[in-house]
């Protein structure tokens, strides 16, 4: 596990898209499972400026997004699909064919996660945030987590943080198709990105706290390929001597 703190928002970002633009330079055709959440924003974002100044092309990626809201057609203002178009698929040139989410008006969820499991190649490259409660996808804690795409019942503590997106919290969905634990602790690396005090605590335990599916978080732990990008709060529970200088290791 390589873990690094940023003082600055930007360079957090710029960590975050080099690791995907080192990789589609070696890999155009390259396998992304992507997040949302405000954490990998701003690395989209990033992502975006390297497209428009000729750096990096997404003609030949494909995308894999670890959640839907089920309930939400992909033209609703909150669904994952449009956080995503919005923020990410509209800027570049992803051809729309390739970018995969799972679909939250399907007729019927148990095929609609066989589908999306049948569909997930194997992932290259994984960004990935975590909630207050270290649900990580949608992969809620409790006393079991499923490997698969799954459908989860979300926690109320999960609806509350996601309602400011929302007009009042019973508009936020109760359930959503996520990725399981198994899918993404295949993918190749992960890039976990997490920002703010209020994670600082979360990030701790998911990194070095016991490993259970209290907090799903801590099952990166088993991951052999984990980059931890965190800004100065979200570090702050953290050794300072497990801290690397990114100079020297990105
Ligand atoms: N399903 C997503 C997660 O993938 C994300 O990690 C989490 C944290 O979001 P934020 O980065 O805004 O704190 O929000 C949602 O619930």
């Amino acid at each position: 596990m390589h873990i690094f703190s940023f003082s600055s928002e930007e360079e957090l970002n710029k960590a975050g898209a080099k690791v995907v633009i080192d990789l589609l330079m070696k890999k155009p055709s390259a396998i992304l499972g992507l997040a949302t959440g405000q954490s990998p924003v701003g690395i989209y974002k990033q992502l975006v400026k390297a497209y428009k100044k000729g750096i990096i092309s997404f003609q030949l990626i494909k995308t894999f997004n670890l959640d839907e809201y089920i309930g939400l057609n992909k033209e609703h203002p909150q669904s994952f699909y449009m956080f995503m178009k919005q923020r990410f698929f509209d800027h570049v040139n992803i051809p729309s064919e390739r970018s995969y989410i799972p679909d939250g008006i399907a007729p019927d969820f148990n095929e609609e996660c066989i589908r999306y499991d049948r569909l997930l190649n194997k992932i290259d490259l994984q960004i990935l945030g975590i909630g207050h409660n270290g649900h990580i996808g949608f992969n809620e804690p409790g006393n079991y987590l499923s490997s698969r795409t799954h459908v989860v019942e979300l926690t109320e503590e999960t609806r509350i943080a996601n309602s400011k997106y929302f007009s009042s919290l019973n508009k936020v969905p109760t359930h959503a198709i996520t990725m399981g634990i198994g899918n993404i602790l295949k993918a190749q690396k992960i890039v976990f990105v997490a920002r703010g005090k209020e994670k600082a605590e979360i990030v701790f335990q998911s990194l070095f706290g016991p490993i259970t599916t209290e907090c799903p978080g801590s099952f990166l732990q088993l991951h052999p390929n984990l980059v931890v990008l965190l800004d100065k709060e979200a570090a702050s529970y953290i050794d300072e001597g497990k801290i690397q200088n990114i100079e020297t290791a990105l």
